[in-house]
């Protein structure tokens, strides 16, 4: 079968509908995969030795499992955080953001680094009731269940409480046609997803009983605005130069006024949150969408995460608010040996830790990013970096991939027909 889309007669002879798929072998799964597409014995090979031996984690971890998807892991450099040195593991595909955190940490060191502040780790989840011709009498119901409400929920998880979580309160809106409940709980060092959609699950019929409605979703809210952390940092006008200053303050008063502007500089907070999260097992989409659903959340509408200023003696300051749900224990972060080990390397033990850490680097990797917009343009140091993906993906192999990069970054075209042309040479 040729690669790209399918005509309808060829659907017909390789229908995506193969019944019991998930019961056979990893291997079994693969050969019915290449089957299908058509792949060579050779690819098929080269993606086994490039994968995890049959029966690793990763056939418990996801489903249909063929394979791993392997994404390079660095360690970024330089960063203080509260006043304590931390290395970060960074697990992301994408050329130069390691370099630009080791290179914005770098040049707020002399200012004592990133400092941080974090609620407690406060998660929502969300009861949908439906069905009520009383619904601000039901709220009103509902609040006078809170005790009994806790109650439940904390027994739901016994061992939460006792590490000394559980059970925060609630909060009620009607919401267009239906009342949504939001139970608080504590999660501790957890992301919390599982332990709050347990609880959820568990108080709906007593909500059904006490409201006359009828419960409809039970499930957390990924706009984790109970569990905020913000970091602060000063760059040193002496450092990178006051007209640095000015154009980046002019960079920030461009997101600010422009939600097409505010996506890609959140894009770039998010380059460093999301890395680490990968690298430490966390859930990377529950991050994207709080910050990207908290960023929707200024009055004036989709705004930038972070906030720079200049400070009275004419430095930068920049600071960042998002909401961090991440865990030390649970989801992947424990089952996985290599985000454990991140977690190690990163010396965070608690969520709270981690939380912090990753807020800081969510600024750094920010300022980095606009410093490089507000001077040069992001393609000198982005694209001599990404030139070695363009070699690669041109065929250059072993010794070639640094010839054929270095000289398309010397001609300052980092071209696919450029490298071929180099390769060709
Ligand atoms: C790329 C740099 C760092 C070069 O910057 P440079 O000034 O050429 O670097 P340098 O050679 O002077 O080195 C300075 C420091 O940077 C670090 N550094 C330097 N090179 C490396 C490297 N290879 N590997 C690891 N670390 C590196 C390292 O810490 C080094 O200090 P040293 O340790 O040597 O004393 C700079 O141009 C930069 O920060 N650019 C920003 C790149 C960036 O933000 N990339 C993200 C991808 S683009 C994107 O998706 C986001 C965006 C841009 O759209 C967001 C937005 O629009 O807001
Ligand atoms: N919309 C979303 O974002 C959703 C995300 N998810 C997924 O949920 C997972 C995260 O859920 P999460 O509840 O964190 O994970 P887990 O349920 O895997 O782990 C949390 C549990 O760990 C135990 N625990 C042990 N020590 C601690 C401690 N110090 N602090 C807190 N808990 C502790 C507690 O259980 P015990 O009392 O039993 O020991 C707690 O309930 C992720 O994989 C995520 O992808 C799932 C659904 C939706």
């Amino acid at each position: 079968m040729a690669r790209g889309f399918s005509t309808s007669s060829e659907v017909a002879m390789t229908s995506s509908r193969l019944p019991g798929f998930h019961n056979l072998s990893r291997a079994a799964r693969l050969d019915a995969v290449a089957a299908r597409v058509g792949l060579t014995a050779e690819e098929v090979a080269r993606f086994r030795a490039a994968s995890a031996p049959e029966g690793d984690l990763a056939d418990h971890l996801s489903e249909n499992v063929i394979g791993v998807m392997s994404t390079p892991l660095g360690v970024a450099t330089n960063l203080i955080v509260d006043g304590a040195e931390a290395l970060v593991p960074m697990a992301t595909e994408e050329s130069s953001v390691i370099a630009a955190l080791c290179n914005g940490a770098k040049a707020c060191r002399g200012a004592g680094g990133v400092f941080t502040s974090a609620d407690a780790p406060r998660m929502i989840a969300q009861v949908q009731i439906k069905g009520l011709s009383d619904p601000v009498a039901a709220r009103a119901a509902l609040f006078e269940r809170e005790t009994e409400i806790g109650a439940l929920c904390d027994a739901c998880d016994p061992m939460l409480v006792s590490l000394g979580g559980g059970f925060r309160g609630i909060e009620a809106r009607v919401v267009g046609a239906f009342l949504v409940l939001h139970l608080i709980i504590d999660v501790r060092d957890a992301m919390g997803a599982n332990a709050v959609n347990t609880m959820a699950e568990r108080i709906a019929p007593k909500v059904e009983e006490w409201t006359g409605g009828v419960v409809g979703l039970r499930i957390l809210s990924n706009l984790a605005d109970r569990r905020l952390v913000r970091a602060r940092a000063v760059w040193p006008a002496r450092e990178i130069g006051a007209d640095v200053v000015e154009g980046m303050l002019d960079a920030y008063a461009f997101a600010a006024a422009d939600p097409y502007r505010a996506a890609t500089h959140n894009k770039g907070v998010m380059n460093g949150v999301s890395a680490v999260a990968l690298a430490t097992g966390n859930d990377s989409r529950a991050l994207e969408a709080g910050a990207h659903a908290y960023a929707a959340t200024r009055p004036g509408g989709y705004g930038p995460l972070t906030v720079w200023e200049r400070t009275a003696s004419g430095d930068l300051s920049g600071v960042i608010e998002l909401p961090m749900p991440v865990g030390v224990v649970g989801g992947a972060t424990k089952a996985h040996p290599t985000a454990r080990m991140c977690l190690t390397i990163i010396g965070a033990e608690t969520a709270d830790g981690l939380a912090r850490v990753m807020a800081a680097v969510g600024l750094v990797q920010n300022f980095s990013a606009m410093r490089a917009l507000a001077t040069e343009g992001i393609q000198r140091g982005h694209m001599g970096l990404h030139a070695r993906n363009v070699a690669i993906a041109a065929g250059a192999t072993g010794a070639d991939i640094d010839r054929v990069a270095a000289e398309m970054v010397a001609r300052g075209e980092v071209r696919d027909d450029v490298a071929r042309a180099i390769l060709g040479a």
